[in-house]
């Protein structure tokens, strides 16, 4: 059986309408916004933005990014929205009451790691470094003839760095402090309010999202995965279309259970 058969017959998703009942997590890359070839180029359409803020208006404030990405970035994706977040796969948060928290590693491994890091990726055209303070993500999207020479890289460096281990994801390897994960953080915010006593959704697509899946399967909540590929989630969405098109009816459906009980009220 194929990847794409074995996501499709997973179990179809089916919206969750009662977002009192429910905290909703959200990856970003590949999940609210659409692949690019580069980490820059990405955006989340403002009507999506719109959802999501309409989604977290109606929950209660119970809805979080939980993306590979820093949180200044998730910041300006969803700008004017303020949401909880899990950012650099949960080695950074901010909670539903805006308390931050973050692993750092020493000024000393970051020197080395960027003193080596950034050469080596010169050196091979096309590939691209990101780094996130506590992580450095390798890209090889543009350049997938050197995948094998940034895992040798980065199989070299986690090697001397024990306090590093390596997320593999879409084109792309990062290097990560151990302990982090989307499951850790799913768990750290289900402990607190607004999102405690709920519900856990989490929609993902790629390999550092399985942990958070795993972890909302475990609270018998709602995984989905989008797109293709084996993978622990329950549910499936079959691309970012589709999770722009589920919030929307989520949405709008919201809209309709809001104004009938306006009605109702009226009458
Ligand atoms: O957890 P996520 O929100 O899915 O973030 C995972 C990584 O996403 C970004 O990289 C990926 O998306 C890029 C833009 O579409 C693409 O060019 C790249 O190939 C993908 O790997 C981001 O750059 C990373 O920092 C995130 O960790």
């Amino acid at each position: 059986m194929s990847n794409q058969e074995e996501c499709v017959s997973k179990t179809e998703f089916v919206p969750p309408l009662e977002p009192a009942r429910y905290a909703f997590f959200f990856d970003v890359d590949g999940t609210l916004a659409a692949i690019k070839s580069r980490p820059e180029e990405v955006s989340i359409p403002p009507a999506v933005r719109d959802n999501l803020a309409r989604l977290a208006a109606y929950s209660d404030g119970a809805l979080a990014l939980v993306s590979g990405r820093p949180m200044r970035e998730l910041d300006e994706l969803v700008e004017p929205l303020s949401l909880a977040l899990a950012g650099v796969h949960g080695a950074e948060r901010r909670d539903g009451q805006g308390n931050i928290d973050r692993i750092a590693l020493s000024p000393e491994t970051v020197r080395t790691l960027t003193a080596e890091l950034e050469p080596a990726i010169a050196a091979l055209p096309g590939t691209q470094l990101e780094s996130k303070g506590m992580a450095f993500a390798l890209h090889y999207r543009r350049a997938p003839q050197y995948q094998q020479a940034i895992q040798q890289l980065a199989d070299e460096l986690v090697a001397r760095f024990p306090e590093l281990v390596q997320q593999p994801g879409k084109c792309v390897i990062e290097l990560k402090p151990d302990g982090v994960s989307k499951g850790a953080a799913i768990k750290y915010f289900m402990k607190q309010p607004p999102f405690s006593g709920r519900i856990p959704v989490f929609v993902g697509d790629d390999l550092t999202d399985e942990a958070g899946f795993k972890v909302v399967n475990a609270m018998e909540g709602v995984s989905v995965k989008v797109g293709a590929g084996t993978s622990e989630a329950r549910g499936y969405l079959p691309d970012v279309n589709a999770v722009w098109h589920w919030l929307e009816l989520t949405r709008l459906k919201l809209d309709q259970g809001a104004q009938a009980s306006v009605r109702s009220e009226r009458l």
